[in-house]
């Protein structure tokens, strides 16, 4: 049903799809039919329907004209234009400015849905916001009158990490990024953002230009940001009415115009299980604006008192009045038409559903304009006494000091148009005239223009190459003549060599990091048209030669950022890696390709990380990796192949296996943190707050599959696996012995071999795995600091097998045994043994020394189970049980911290100690267990008995005996602990 006029207007737009799509064959999920808009579940075929005020269809049947203007291609296409959507969405937009109401516009989708393409249009397909600021000029021009003034003044600004920059002002910026501000007459407001007064359509176009200027030079440090950030542009517009006797009315209108960051930024899914999933705020004013919007959908189906958390975001204050309040508004959902977004698509058509529901209030804003200096100058007198009363100090007077001057600003704004608008005009030649002079350069000399993760920012920055030399390097460095921005940039990174018929590059030293067409180059290299150039480890350009190398139609769009990061993807061989079938199995062209991308998409975060971590000294180095035998879980349901990313720390090289979603929610705080840094030249964390950070942990080094199927049958398993990691590599042999026995563990003979497994049915059957070493482990001999264990759980899913850590050693002496019983045999058992398989998994440990203080740590080492020693050991079974009431009594104990000081960490930390040390020495206990166990078995088994025996059995119960003891007093003094730290909570 298409909405009542003070309703929030929801448009969805398709568009065609991309080369990536292409590529990959995709399918169109998304149909629509009037105003309906149908999507399809690839996978299952449902279909869900949505009806919004308009649908369009700019997905095909569409054509290009001679100046490249994409237009229906015949009378029947259902290909919806760019000035249709003007016409439904712009014009109107426009109509309500002039009748004095405030409009909003705002697009939302994910990355590369075409978000900027209706809103701001590429090249000669211009979108919503050029056309709308034209046609504005053009019924101004036409409305022209003595009796009245016409005022437009002109915004622009980004919000970023819940920063804000103000995209017309040239170099840096305020640190921290403006504030805004909440006056009861304006409600919210940025303090100090350049209100830029303007008299025609070619002055918005070049503010926008220098705008894209201040978006792209702001991101090259960060390529990819621009994506992450939101645009909003103000366009305040005023008619000014004279009336005979000289008196005048203010007539005023305010459009937003707003470009949202991909939708897809919003959630942290993917992140489970990462200790600082809740600290990450993900695009705080996208979750916000979710949030804003499901809250008056609520309110508009009925339900009362419903908080809308306005504040929650800059964004959403900024947008307050579009939303559920004095504005008509308008939102373009961009919605990409292919199979593999299907999720997202689905997300972005019920936000889009949900926002229709808004109820907006509208006014006309116009008073007399005598009135609104009166009223501003009354509010003014009243806020000076409150600040008399108030003194000149504390928070408050602060806030009362900025009211008055935007006040002061309003009633200047008021009485002083034609200066202002002179002021702007000198301005404006200036810096016109400036890049007159640049696009004069670029149109005959060689030159590099940007290429941004935002195809919008493309050719943004170009630098030209005059004949000769030219040295490429930092800002601000003697000799450099252009100046990169970016991550790994040397002091003087390259030398550009043009002898006017060919152009050479090359790098400054050893240390430049140049890439040409994917491929490091490291001495002098000849450039071609439309080489692929990336410098240091962020800043991507593309070369354009000389006039004449030049083709008419250059394809220069073909070469977006995909291109460059699919390129470069593959010259680092993974394309390769990846289409190479697995040993055993068909692959899924389909997932291959997924992965492709996952890892293409995730490869500029990657080097943003390593950046960023460089930069802050963090030590830390970030990998991609793929993942491509179904290994690591042992449930079913484990993906086939997965992007993964390998953590190292270069000092102590310790490393770590992150998942995708892991790594991008901890990007996300990078990115914070790394703000901060650039703002302050300070961020400092803790360490449990640092996402460079994580306690030491296990690696999964890989896994090899033992057959169980000779067990069934009581024969004996006796041979050398090779243990397999993420890429199919080799990564140790470890020897696995499966041995049936009776019950007392004698080994079985060749008699007890069955013919037929069925046999076994209602029968008990016992068998001993065995592990006696583990040979050629890579990860020690990289580092002999580390060390091994292998652990399995048995198809069953009851038995799971756990050796030793053994340290130190390539080659290393497992001497695991366990024995395996089932009392009677059922059909599902038979069936495991029968067609499944032991998934031996090899994890590699990192670190003796080092106790880790961390709640984390703590509870993890509270959930490890004590395997209950088998046969003759004494049952420690009691452990288990203390474990659990250590378990309530420090929860208990955390609990009361909370409620006495908000904080656990300081008391936590002694009691944290104190578990560790009782969790080694319980270690220590099962290790001396269990070697006595082996030895007793040996004994068994060889049925000799002489006289150094009987001294090892002695030993054996020795020892027993001392453990027990140990275990007490170590169960008592950690007790105590748990009691004193109770005590210790309370008194606090
Ligand atoms: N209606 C359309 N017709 C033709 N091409 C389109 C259309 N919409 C989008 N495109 C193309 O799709 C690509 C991605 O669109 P666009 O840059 O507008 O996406 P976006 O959502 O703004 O992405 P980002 O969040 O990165 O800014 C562009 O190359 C654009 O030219």
């Amino acid at each position: 049903m298409p909405s009542n006029s003070d309703s929030v207007k929801v448009a969805v737009r398709v568009r065609p799809f991309n080369q990536r799509e292409k590529n990959a064959k995709s399918k169109c999920v998304i149909s629509m039919d009037g105003n309906t808009t149908t999507i399809t579940n690839p996978e299952n075929g449902d279909i869900k329907s949505f009806s919004f005020d308009h649908c369009y269809w700019s997905h095909d049947e569409c054509k290009e004209d001679e100046t490249g203007v994409f237009t229906p291609d015949s009378e029947t296409s259902k290909y919806a234009d760019q000035n249709l959507v003007f016409k439904d969405l712009g014009q109107g937009v426009l109509d309500n400015a002039w009748q004095g109401y405030n409009a909003t516009l705002f697009a939302y989708g994910q990355t590369g849905s075409g978000k900027s393409y209706s809103m701001t249009g590429y090249g000669a397909n211009k979108g919503i916001v050029p056309i709308t600021c034209g046609e504005l000029f053009n019924a101004i021009e036409k409305n022209k009158d003595d009796n009245k003034q016409l005022r437009v003044t002109f915004s622009m600004l980004e919000i970023y990490n819940e920063q804000i920059r103000d995209l017309l002002v040239k170099g840096k910026q305020k640190q921290g990024g403006l504030k805004v501000r909440q006056s009861p007459k304006v409600g919210f407001y940025v303090e100090g953002l350049k209100q830029v007064p303007v008299s025609n359509y070619r002055e918005i176009e070049q503010l926008m230009e220098q705008g894209a200027i201040s978006r792209t030079t702001a991101s090259t440090n960060m390529n990819a940001t621009s994506s992450r950030s939101h645009m909003v542009i103000t366009i305040k517009f005023e008619q000014v009415f004279m009336n005979t006797s000289g008196q005048s009315t203010t007539k005023s209108s305010e459009i937003n115009l707003v470009d949202l960051a991909g939708s897809e930024r919003a959630n942290s899914t993917g992140a489970t299980g990462d200790r600082l999933k809740e600290g990450a705020a993900i695009n705080q004013s996208l979750s916000t604006l979710g949030n804003v919007i499901s809250a008056l959908a609520d309110i508009a189906g009925g339900k009362k008192k419903v908080l809308i958390p306005y504040r929650d975001s800059v964004l959403t204050k900024l947008l307050q009045s579009a939303l559920g309040g004095n504005s008509r508004t308008i939102m373009i959902a961009a919605l990409s038409p292919a199979d593999i977004n299907f999720d997202e698509t689905l997300s972005t058509l019920r936000y889009a559903d949900r926002a229709k529901k808004i109820q907006n209030n509208a006014v006309i804003n116009e008073s007399p304009t005598e009135r609104l200096i009166r009223e501003l100058k009354e509010e003014n007198d009243r806020l000076l006494e409150m600040l008399k009363s108030h003194g000149q100090k504390g928070n408050n007077s602060e806030e009362l000091k900025y009211l008055l001057a935007e006040n002061e600003r309003q009633m200047g704004n008021q009485l002083s148009w034609e200066q202002r608008l002179e002021e702007a005009r000198s301005e404006w030649e200036k810096t016109f005239l400036n890049s007159s002079k640049e696009k004069a350069d670029w149109e005959q000399l060689p030159y590099i223009m940007n290429i941004n993760e935002d195809s919008q920012l493309n050719g943004v920055i170009k630098h030209c190459f005059d004949k000769g030399k030219t040295v490429i390097g930092k800002e601000n460095q003697d000799g450099v003549n252009i100046a990169i921005k970016g991550f790994s940039i040397q002091a003087e990174h390259a030398v550009v060599y043009n002898d006017g018929k060919k152009m050479y590059i090359e790098p400054s030293s050893t240390q430049s990091l140049i890439n040409c067409n994917g491929a490091r180059i490291k001495t002098k290299t000849q450039l071609h048209h439309l080489d692929r150039l990336k410098f240091g480890t962020t800043s991507l350009f593309l070369f354009m030669s000389f006039t004449s190398e030049r083709g008419p139609q250059d394809q220069i769009d073909k070469y977006n950022y995909d291109y460059f990061m699919t390129e470069i993807a593959e010259h680092e061989g993974l394309a390769v890696e990846l289409q190479t079938p697995k040993a055993h199995g068909d692959e899924d062209q389909s997932s291959t390709t997924t992965v492709f991308h996952e890892f293409v998409d995730l490869m500029p975060l990657i080097t943003e990380a390593n950046a960023i971590s460089e930069e802050l000294n963090k030590h830390v180095k970030f990998e991609a990796e793929v993942k491509s035998s179904a290994s690591h879980e042992t449930t079913a349901k484990s993906k086939d192949k997965e992007v993964l990313v390998k953590v190292t720390n270069t000092l102590t090289r310790k490393v770590w296996i992150w998942s995708k979603g892991k790594f991008i929610n901890r990007k996300n705080i990078m990115d914070q943190m790394y703000s901060e840094w650039s703002d302050s030249g300070q961020a400092k964390v803790s360490k449990k707050n640092d996402p460079f950070w994580d306690p030491v942990e296990d690696v999964f080094l890989g896994s090899c599959h033992v057959w169980l199927q000779p067990v069934a049958y009581r024969v004996e398993v006796d041979e050398h696996f090779a243990v397999h990691n993420y890429h199919g590599k080799e990564e140790a042999v470890i020897h696995v012995q499966i041995v049936p026995c009776n019950e007392k563990g004698k080994p079985m003979v060749e008699d007890d071999i069955l013919v037929d497994s069925d046999e076994l049915l209602g029968h008990p059957l016992y068998f001993h795995v065995k592990l006696p070493q583990c040979m050629g482990v890579r990860w020690v001999m990289e580092d002999n600091s580390r060390g091994v264990y292998c652990r399995c759980v048995l198809p069953d899913e009851k038995h799971q097998i756990v050796t030793n850590r053994i340290w130190n050693k390539p080659h290393s002496e497992l001497a695991f045994t366990k024995q395996i019983s089932y009392k009677k045999v059922s059909a599902k058992i038979l069936q495991n043994l029968l067609t499944q398989s032991l998934v031996l998994e090899l994890w590699g440990t990192q670190d003796k020394t080092e106790v880790e203080h961390t709640e984390e740590h703590v509870s993890r080492h509270l959930d490890v189970d004590i395997i209950s020693p088998t046969n003759g050991a004494p049952d420690y079974s009691f452990l288990q049980k203390e474990n659990k009431q250590l378990k309530e009594a420090l929860e208990k104990s955390r609990k009361t911290a909370h409620h006495q000081n908000g904080t656990t960490n300081g008391l936590d930390v002694d009691l944290a100690k104190n578990i560790q040390i009782f969790f080694k020495d319980i270690r220590s206990v099962q290790l001396q267990i269990q070697n006595m166990k082996d030895i007793a078995e040996g004994v068994q088994k060889d049925g000799k008995y002489n006289g150094n025996m009987k001294s090892i059995m002695e030993d054996y119960v020795t020892s027993l005996e001392t453990t027990d003891k140990q275990l007490s007093t170590c169960v008592q003094a950690l007790r105590k602990s748990v009691m004193d730290t109770i005590k210790k909570n309370k008194s606090k």
